[in-house]
């Protein structure tokens, strides 16, 4: 088995005597700032002026422009949007950084796909954490963590492995697991994982499922709680116990149904389909499509992100979520504001 590190195999001092940038504050970059921090770490957020900087400076952390967050740090952790980052990278950080410094990504992207060049004479590590930022953070405040894939892609110092450990453990995600990954199995396995199973796949799958029993007639209620609200209680048994623990739980006319029905709707064709999402991954086709969308200024992004709002699956459940209290909504997204604003 993989050697998997926790909180006391990790010796920190390496990184206490730094001062760490964290370069935005959103989803990913305020969980480690404030993680960082109260674990005991030197930190500085960089940030242009904005919804963003107002809300670390509520937080009680140090924000100043991204210029000057790099020049006094020594440890430069990127956590701006992956598409955002060359350019910032080019016109704020390349020119502050100091020969010895450390540049850290939380996903590998842009160093795998050659949109970020680092110069020779700086360490470029990642701390991938496996979960969305605000679970990074909520589950760093109940005393948990959430496991973490660290890598090295240049060793100028000859400490980059001892200060992305320190930096893993310093978010917490020693409690949980820190396990060692490449730039490339962590870009590829976490675009895959995105695409065809945490989102991609799982969103497809719910509405798909909503639409089915809608279309026969059923109420878009009890669709909803069958297909959506219900998943996060069978998800929760499959997080505590795995396929196992989950199934323990469920009817055994649910287990039945699972063995034979699951197979005639996720299958060898599924499966087809997946390695063609790989293989794009794989090949920088995905990768490609990405950045010209962008430099388009996403027009099918914003497209399809409208088309979703409305799906019927989304009106009934914000009428549902109203109507229990006890499902409070602790995270305010984008696509929430995007969604609200077009109701
Ligand atoms: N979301 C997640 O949970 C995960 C993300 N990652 C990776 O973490 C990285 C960050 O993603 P994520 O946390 O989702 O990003 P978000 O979109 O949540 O946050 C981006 C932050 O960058 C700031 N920002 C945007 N443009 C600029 C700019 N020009 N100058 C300064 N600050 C700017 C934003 O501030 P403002 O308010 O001013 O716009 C915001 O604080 C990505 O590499 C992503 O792949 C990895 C694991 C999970
Ligand atoms: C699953 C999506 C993710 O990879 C994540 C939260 O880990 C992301 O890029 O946001
Ligand atoms: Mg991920
Ligand atoms: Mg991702």
């Amino acid at each position: 088995m993989t050697k998997v590190l926790y909180h006391n195999d990790v010796q920190e001092e390496v990184l206490q005597s730094k001062k760490i940038a964290v370069i935005g504050y959103g989803s990913q970059g305020h969980a480690h700032a404030l993680n960082l921090k109260e674990s005991g770490f030197d930190v500085v957020v960089g940030l242009r002026p904005g919804k963003s900087w107002d809300k670390a400076v509520e937080d009680g952390v140090q924000v100043v422009s991204v210029a000057d967050a790099t020049a006094q740090a020594d440890v430069v952790m990127v956590l701006l949007p992956d598409e955002l980052q060359p350019k910032v990278y080019e016109e704020s950080i390349k020119p502050n950084l100091q020969p010895g410094n450390a540049l850290a990504f939380a996903h590998g992207f842009n160093i795998h796909f050659n949109q970020i060049v680092p110069p020779d004479n700086v360490d470029v590590f990642l701390v991938a954490p496996k979960g969305p930022g605000h679970l990074v953070r909520r589950t760093f405040e109940e005393g948990a963590g959430v496991p973490a894939l660290y890598g090295i892609y240049q060793d100028c110092s000859g400490e980059a492995k001892q200060l992305a450990l320190a930096y893993a453990k310093g978010v917490g995600a020693g409690r949980a697991g820190i396990l060692e990954t490449s730039f490339q199995e962590e870009t590829e396995t976490d675009l895959f994982g995105e695409q065809a199973v945490l989102c991609g796949g799982l969103t497809s799958l719910v509405k798909a499922g909503f639409e089915t029993l809608t279309e026969a007639g059923y109420q878009p209620e009890v669709a909803y709680f069958e297909c959506l609200h219900e998943l996060k209680l069978i998800v929760d048994l499959m997080y505590e116990g795995g396929l196992e623990g989950m199934r323990y739980s469920i009817s055994d006319t649910a287990q039945w149904g699972d063995f034979v029905s699951g197979p005639r709707v996720v299958n060898e064709e599924t499966k087809a389909r997946m390695k063609e999402v790989l293989t794009d991954i794989q090949t920088g086709v995905f990768a490609k499509g990405w950045i010209l969308e962008n430099q388009a200024n996403r027009p099918q992004f914003n497209a399809v992100n409208q088309k979703e709002s409305t799906h019927p699956i989304e009106k009934v459940g914000r009428e549902l979520r109203e109507l229990m209290p006890f499902v409070k909504k602790q995270v305010n997204s984008k696509k929430e504001v995007v969604s609200n604003a077009s109701n």
